[in-house]
């Protein structure tokens, strides 16, 4: 069984499977799920693009802060936004009580999946490119990750195989025993 304070927390960039991946993951561990996106807007009000688009990237970022902060789960399957990993203050609250995997999928990949990126309310500096931000937030992630998987070579099944595997070869990770 998993220990009972632990949580899986996916970070990764827009499109590497953080929530559809994540609520198929929950499924299989048998954890409950959090899309923290969906809780920046339930407690704003807004949806994300409203907030990038009226009050900047930091605003969102400063929402998204808040939210992770003030999160308290226990056997949950947190699926963040791509942007969490601004924040080190959250990132470490929530690796007190959890595994942080990192879904790692190529550029390329994120280009394949998002499309328009004026259109997903991304959280980045006006005037950065998004090869930029990808190699700025590949660094992030890898920092606080404590499992990476690679995102796009598989399917949606096949991640979630090699991520309960993966989970019981690290040290004291949020995982069943069976
Ligand atoms: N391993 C995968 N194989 C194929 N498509 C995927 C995979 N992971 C995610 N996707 C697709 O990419 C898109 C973005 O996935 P999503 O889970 O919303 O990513 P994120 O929450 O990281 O932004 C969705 O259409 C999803 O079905
Ligand atoms: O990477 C980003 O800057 C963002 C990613 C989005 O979440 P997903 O990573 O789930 O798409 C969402 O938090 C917001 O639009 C900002
Ligand atoms: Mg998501």
């Amino acid at each position: 069984m998993l220990e009972k304070s632990q949580n899986l927390i996916f970070v990764g960039m827009p499109g590497s499977g953080k929530s559809t991946v994540g609520v198929l993951v929950a499924k299989r561990l048998g954890l409950g799920f959090i899309d923290t996106d969906l809780l920046i807007q339930q407690e704003t009000g807004r949806t994300l693009q409203h907030i990038v688009d009226q009050d900047g990237y930091v605003a969102l970022r400063k929402a998204e802060e808040q939210v992770l902060l003030n999160l308290n789960a226990q056997q949950h399957v947190i699926s963040t936004g791509g942007s969490a990993v601004y924040s080190d203050a959250a990132m470490r609250h929530l690796k007190t009580g959890g595994t942080v995997v990192f879904l790692d999928i190529s550029l390329d990949t994120v280009f394949a999946r998002i499309g328009d990126f004026s259109l997903r309310g991304i959280s980045k500096k006006p005037d950065q490119s998004l090869l930029e931000l990808y190699e700025e937030r590949s660094a992030l992630y890898s920092r606080y990750a404590d499992l990476t998987i690679r995102g796009d070579v598989l399917n949606h099944e096949q991640v979630c195989d090699a991520l309960i595997d993966g989970l019981s070869s690290i040290k004291n990770p949020a995982a069943p025993n069976s």
